[in-house]
């Protein structure tokens, strides 16, 4: 199975125009799939998780450094400060990274109140120019992944749910949505921030079991980065050891032992 994956060299970030360094010199490599493909970013509140993660998904550029991600299909996609185009087999075009190579599922934000369930699900793959004809069926297909047993059935009987707004649906609901919406095109990751943040134990459980099944069904050829507060409890979830540690300008690999400890120190 080919290796692909991500690679900080030195980056560097900050915010403008405050202007202090968020991420300082930081050196990491990410390698798909034989050390991960469920990668959870952790660490203290304001540390800098979610600007790492818009730093990999090519959202938010590095001040200094390079980052450069490899990708199963053997493209190559590498850039510096400002979004200046090191190595590429596709001139650092960001927009095709974020309609082709990524898919992202952020809070509450990805979803338009004017565009009903299916619309929603569809649209990326109209941005990357298929017509509806096309989109439907993979976004019914989409949909179908991420919903539980009693709703398939509900939608199999009656085509309402796919016609109702987002502000009509429930928060797990409008999260699985949201996720279908990430996923609809395919990407290779899939970055989500918080992706259960405001939901109760039981229906964090079903969101992240939809995203563990996304990233097994392709196996190898799909990576999942998130950033949670459930910390040890997405690992068990997820059934992974590994995770980066965001802290202090600083981002290094970590396991489930040096989080436990962690934890212990932070509650004493
Ligand atoms: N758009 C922005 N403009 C200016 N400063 C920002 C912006 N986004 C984040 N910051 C600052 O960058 C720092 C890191 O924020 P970030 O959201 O990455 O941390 P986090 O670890 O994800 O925090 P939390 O766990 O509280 O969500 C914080 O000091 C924050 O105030």
């Amino acid at each position: 199975m080919m290796t692909w994956g991500m690679t900080l060299d030195k980056v560097t970030t900050r915010w403008e125009p405050v202007g202090n360094n968020i991420l300082e010199n930081i050196t990491l490599k990410l390698a798909i799939p034989t050390t991960a493909i469920m990668l959870p970013l952790m660490g203290p509140s304001g540390q800098g998780k979610s600007t790492l993660l818009y730093l990999l998904a090519a959202l938010k550029w590095p001040s200094q450094g390079e980052i450069t991600w490899t990708f199963p299909d053997g493209k190559i996609f590498a850039w510096g400060a400002g979004g200046r185009a090191i190595q590429t087999d596709y001139s650092n075009d960001a927009v095709t990274l974020r309609r082709h190579y990524f898919g992202f599922a952020f809070q509450g934000s990805t979803l338009s109140p004017y565009l009903t369930v299916i619309e929603n699900i569809a649209y990326p793959l109209l941005l990357q120019g298929q017509d509806w004809e096309t989109a439907l069926p993979i976004a019914k297909n989409t949909l179908n992944e991420v919903l539980l047993p009693n709703e398939k059935n509900d939608i199999n009987q009656s085509a309402s749910f796919l016609n109702r707004f987002p502000a009509q649906l429930s928060g797990g609901q409008r999260q699985r949505v949201a996720l279908a919406q990430a996923i609809v095109h395919d990407p290779y990751v899939l970055f989500a921030d918080e992706p259960t943040g405001q939901l109760d134990l039981h229906t964090r459980k079903q969101v992240m079991m939809v995203l563990k099944r996304w990233v097994e069904k392709n196996r190898g050829q799909r990576c999942l980065i998130w950033v949670t507060h459930h910390h040890l409890g997405d690992l068990d979830l997820m059934g992974i050891e590994q995770l980066i540690f965001v802290d202090n300008k600083q981002c290094v690999t970590q396991n489930r032992a040096d989080l436990i400890q962690w934890i212990a120190c932070s509650q004493t």
